[in-house]
């Protein structure tokens, strides 16, 4: 056996499990596993997490919902676009660009946040598995928070207290499933068109589960971009930036994107991926947690804002 760590490192949260009644978590396990995630933070900034105890039909049932809402007609899918002033709905091909020196991603996305009620869904069973899915993430992220607080030598509330207000009014976390349809023959993919640019997260934390096609690339220093493979079953955890300024630089927002695969049956295949991105409630004031004022004090939601004029 090799001691060579993998470089993006799989993290067993089978102890803080949702499966497990918040009576039940133990502060040890908190300190074991919070321990792990401030490590893999602290260098690659992201890890997978086995065994976190999300419902298996509920993942395959919104994924399936979704892909059958991005397979209908783009006029039908256009009647839930998304505005630049309300943040739920449908995203188009093209729409975005995260990282601004490429063309267009070739990604469709649907946002979801609860604060926000619009008169219609595409229908009432996205509407209900956008809910159950929301409120699941809700709960396992705020057990990754008591583990990262606990990790950091915090008091163990210190996160979760900062993030009171996920799914009502007053907090920005969303929920946005991803599509990335079959792409077209390479001819007509215009230079330097990826499926997801270069970027880093905006938050404090972000979920991801994705299917089984592959794509994502995560940011090694020294290396390059190296490949995070889909291993089922596990949810892939990293950090945003307004993280990485709490912390003073301390944990690591890396870099990521989704490349066009080499495999031509990959190329032709659909992808899918479902990301939670966590923000502080607006108005919590994020403030250097070493002390210092490497940053200045901003509100979660300057910082949000900010980050949304400088991108899009
Ligand atoms: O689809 C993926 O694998 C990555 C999505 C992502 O990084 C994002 O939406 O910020
Ligand atoms: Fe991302």
């Amino acid at each position: 056996m090799s001691d060579v760590k993998p470089v993006i490192p799989v993290i067993d949260f089978e102890k803080l499990s949702l499966s497990k009644g918040d009576d039940s978590i133990l502060r040890g396990d908190l300190e074991e596993i919070g321990g792990q995630i401030k490590e893999a933070f602290q260098t690659i900034g992201f890890c997978y997490l086995k065994n976190h105890g999300t419902d298996g039909d509920l993942i395959e049932n919104y994924f399936k919902v979704s892909r059958d809402f991005f397979c209908t007609s783009p006029d039908e899918k256009a009647k839930f676009a998304r505005s630049n002033d309300c943040n739920f709905g449908w995203v188009a091909l093209e729409r975005e660009r995260i990282n601004p020196e490429r063309p267009g991603d070739l990604k469709e996305a649907f946002n979801y946040q609860p604060g926000i009620n619009p008169d219609t869904w595409p229908s009432s069973e996205f509407k209900t598995l956008s809910q159950d899915f929301y409120a699941s993430c809700k709960t396992l992220s705020l057990r990754i928070c008591d583990a990262l607080s606990v990790g950091l030598g915090l008091d163990e509330k210190y996160f979760r207290d900062a993030h009171k207000f996920i799914g009502v009014d007053g907090n920005p976390t969303t929920l946005r499933t991803l599509y990335y349809p079959p792409l077209p023959e390479v001819s007509s993919i215009k230079p330097g068109q990826i499926r997801l640019g270069e970027h880093s997260d905006y938050g404090t934390i972000t979920m991801l589960f994705q299917d089984e096609i592959g794509g994502l690339e995560v940011e090694e220093k020294g290396t390059g971009f190296v490949p995070a493979t889909p291993i089922p079953g596990t949810v892939i955890l990293n950090i945003g930036d307004l993280m990485q300024r709490w912390t003073s630089d301390f944990l690591v927002a890396t870099k990521h994107r989704v490349c066009i695969p080499e495999v031509e049956f990959k190329r032709k295949s659909s992808r899918q991926s479902v990301a939670f991105f966590v923000h502080p409630d607006d108005e919590y004031v994020i403030k250097c947690l070493d002390g210092s004022n490497k940053y200045e004090p901003i509100s979660s939601i300057d910082y949000l804002n900010y980050r949304f004029s400088v991108t899009f």
